[in-house]
């Protein structure tokens, strides 16, 4: 197998693993020759070796078979040389301030890129205030949300702005895996005062994806003293999750307290409006790169309807489209959308029943389900009954005759009179907003 050959198979890796996870693990690894069916990989050190060898192992197998390697498996060698494998790590008391503020951040996550919408205005809110510098006002800053909701771009944009008005300030950012792999290196290396002297020298702690950090107990106290060190120094600190604090299980319950301690802001799942700016604001950014493509009316407002998973995978749809419609030379129609992107829409179809809606509506706002579908018309059932109905128009491909049926065989108008109160109360109580999209997202998983 030649140097290109695995420089192509790195680059496969690359993709699936990310750009943090790649340049810990797989970057470090070094090709060592392929016979029998085993490929040998050098890696600098026994832990990496391992951990590579218990998580990657199959992924890599797989990425070389694609490249017409005759592989079987994997055997692991020690080099004994350090490579890259802290690429972005500062080297404590050597490498300039400024390096750790640069480190691992993507350009294109700034504030003027982030479009804000209803779901996500506190968090960009709360970011902004941060970004703002000055006296640390609340103290960790905790951003949770679903995936690929902006958590890890906010973040960024925080960096980003700091490291513009301030370019001394040291800023530090850094994945919660990669937090551990610092960690786990600087007790193995005995350089635990150089790890302590590195965290305790930032002005500016970011942490993402803390929720990597359960179940991982000595990292976790080694975080938690970091952390404090930090607070106690008056110096900011902003930590992401998939959850709220007090969601992630094996989590020590005094490190839950603490990240509870300063401004816990969710970002909602994405709403209809929210995804429409996104893709405009996308579409925008595309249009320069692909000169002559046209786009249609309604591509933007049919894709923000069709898929309601996340920006992630409204960005990559995007990109699809771009990309697909430069390759045909074609305009980007309703057509051509439905062509390029049939498994991502298949993907987010709505395939959910009127039953299952009605099932958990009821659960949601637990009334039973026979109140549901029966004639009851107080406010604490009819309003649920509604959303359900909302819902049932809006995911199913139901008509309203049979909507209604399903609701104990109700006439048409009335389930027309309930979709349009859910649309007008959805438009002036964010409450009522926020839980037709939880349910409506809920349903779609
Ligand atoms: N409001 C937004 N405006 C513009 N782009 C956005 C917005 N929200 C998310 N994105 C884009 O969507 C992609 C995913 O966002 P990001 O990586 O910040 O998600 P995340 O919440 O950190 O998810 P994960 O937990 O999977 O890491 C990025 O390319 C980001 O730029």
């Amino acid at each position: 197998m030649t140097n290109d050959t695995w420089a192509r198979v790195m680059g496969a890796l690359k993709e699936v693993l990310g750009a943090n996870s790649f340049s810990n693990w797989i970057e470090p690894l070094e090709f060592g020759g392929l016979a029998g069916g085993v490929a040998t990989l050098n890696a600098p050190t026994t832990f990496i070796g391992n951990y590579v060898k218990q998580n990657f192992s199959d992924l890599i197998i797989h990425k070389l078979r694609e490249a017409d390697q005759n592989v079987d498996r994997l055997s692991f060698a020690v080099s004994g040389e350090r490579r890259a494998a802290t690429k972005d790590v500062q080297t404590p008391a050597t490498a300039p301030r400024s390096d750790t503020s640069q480190a691992g951040l993507d350009k294109r996550f700034t504030f003027e890129t982030f479009v804000v919408g209803k779901p996500n205005e506190l968090a960009h809110a709360a970011a902004r205030r941060v970004a703002e510098g000055g006296p640390v006002s609340f103290n960790p800053l905790f951003l949770y949300g679903g995936v690929g909701l902006g958590k890890t771009h906010l973040m960024h944009a925080i960096a980003h702005e700091l490291r513009n008005q301030s370019p001394h300030m040291n800023v530090l950012y850094l994945s919660a895996e990669q937090f551990m792999y610092r960690f786990i290196t600087a007790l193995r290396d005995r350089k635990m005062m150089d790890f302590k002297d590195l965290f305790r020298s930032v002005d500016i702690l970011m942490v993402d994806d803390v929720q990597f950090l359960a179940g991982k107990d000595s990292t976790q106290e080694e975080f938690f003293h970091t952390f404090n060190a930090l607070v106690d120094a008056g110096k900011q600190i902003i930590i992401s999750a998939d959850r709220a604090p007090g969601e992630i299980k094996d989590l020590e319950e005094r490190i839950k307290s603490r990240l509870q301690c300063g401004l816990v802001v969710d970002l909602h799942p994405t709403d209809y409006e929210l995804r429409l700016g996104v893709l405009q604001a996308k579409a925008e950014a595309y249009a320069p790169m692909y000169p002559g493509i046209q786009m249609a009316d309604g591509v933007l407002e049919f894709l923000a309807h069709r898929i309601s998973t996340n920006v992630r995978v409204l960005e990559g749809a995007l990109t699809r489209l771009f990309a697909f419609a430069s390759l045909v030379g074609r305009e980007i129609n309703l057509e051509l959308t439905q062509d390029c992107l049939a498994d991502v829409l298949k993907a987010s179809d709505r395939k959910v029943t009127v039953e299952e809606i009605q099932r958990k509506v009821s659960e949601h706002y637990n009334i039973r389900l026979s109140d549901m579908i029966g004639p009851k018309r107080v406010r604490t059932l009819a309003r649920p009954r509604q959303i359900a109905m909302y819902l049932a128009k809006n995911m199913t491909s139901r008509s309203l005759p049979e909507i209604g049926r399903r609701f104990g065989g109700r006439d048409h108008t009335t389930v027309m009179h309930g979709v349009k109160k859910i649309e007008e109360l959805k438009a002036i109580d964010s409450q009522m907003a926020d839980d037709v999209e939880l349910l409506r997202r809920a349903l779609s998983e």
